[in-house]
């Protein structure tokens, strides 16, 4: 049997949960005779290296050569600038009013020229001589099985970053997180059948050289440089003919996490827009409960 409520007015139920009547207010409610104490301006002794927004989530547009070509996704946005010794504080709401004023703009799109025009004007707005801004989001992309070519969504984590400094101009580099799928070569080196098998998860960081152009999809080949170099891809659906293709790919390709990077690091090399790289891999090991890494970094010579 269930106890009928007798519900009193919403108001009333506040007071129950302990509501008050607001108190005197005395401080100024109008915007110029408010303190503004992160403009405050003495020594504050160090200079602070980024100052701002993080952990921002806000929808983007994001253009792929892969198919879908064009996607709206939820990115995570950081935002910093410099702040000098003899400044209190940023001004927080500012960056988060760029990024509105970008929304409105016919929504965020995430071209590295619009990255560019982004962070010079924030560092302007801020009235700070940098900024930088670090855009990290799920891409999706179709993957077909191997055999019965049906198509399912796949998707990597990428992020990209670009700073601006007023004198010295634009860095950028960018991120591609991706699973594969890696054979040990030792186990079926040993075994008298099968190998065991893990799923692996590469990391590529990477410097664009000054004369990158927004033409070549980085994000395309980074997956590539993983993706084709591991035991086997991972497919969203794979029907019997297609698991039989991928699982004797694997047996044929036998990778430890030290090839992995070898190799991701040799197509990474051959990219004519990556200036510098690192290479990560992780394998989720199916015979241990811990995983098996490795990495490697590489600058070309200009
Ligand atoms: N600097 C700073 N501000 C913070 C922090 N946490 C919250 N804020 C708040 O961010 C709010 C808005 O900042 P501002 O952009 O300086 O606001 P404003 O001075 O009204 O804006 P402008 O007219 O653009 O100068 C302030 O009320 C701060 O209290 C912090 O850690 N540092």
């Amino acid at each position: 049997m269930t106890r009928k409520i007798n519900l009193p007015p919403k108001k009333e139920r506040h007071k129950l949960f302990g509501s008050v009547e607001p108190g005197v207010k005395l401080k100024p409610t109008e915007k110029d005779k408010m303190p503004d104490l992160q403009n405050t301006k003495k020594d504050f002794l160090f200079t602070i290296d980024a100052v701002g927004i993080s952990n921002v989530k806000h929808p983007i547009i994001i253009h792929s050569s892969l198919l879908p070509k064009q996607q709206t996704t939820i990115a995570n946005f950081k935002m910093t600038s410099k702040i000098s010794h003899d400044s209190k504080g940023t001004n927080m709401s500012r960056f988060t009013e760029q990024l509105e004023q970008y929304r409105q703009n016919g929504g965020f799109q995430l071209t590295l020229t619009n990255l560019y025009d982004f962070t010079k004007e924030l560092a302007e707005r801020l009235k700070q001589q940098d900024a930088s801004i670090d855009v990290s989001f799920p891409w999706f992309y179709e993957r077909k099985g191997p055999s019965s070519e049906l198509v399912g969504l796949n998707h990597a984590e990428a992020t990209i970053s670009v700073s601006y400094e007023q004198g010295i101009g634009f860095t950028s580099t960018a991120s591609l997180k991706c699973a594969v799928t890696t054979l040990c070569p030792c186990s079926k080196e040993i075994s008298e059948y099968s190998a065991h098998n893990q799923r692996g998860f590469v990391t590529m960081n990477i410097e664009f050289t000054n004369d990158y152009h927004e033409e070549i999809d980085w994000k395309a080949a980074l997956l590539e440089a993983a993706e084709t170099n591991a035991s086997a891809m991972i497919h969203p659906v794979l029907k019997r003919t297609d698991e039989k293709v991928v699982t004797e790919t694997a047996y044929e390709n036998p990778r430890f996490v030290e090839d992995m990077v070898r190799l991701v690091a040799a197509d990474l090399y051959e990219l004519d827009f990556v200036q510098a790289f690192s290479v990560e891999c992780r394998n989720e090991e199916s015979i241990h409960l811990h995983d098996a890494i490795a990495n490697l970094s590489y600058r070309k010579e200009v």
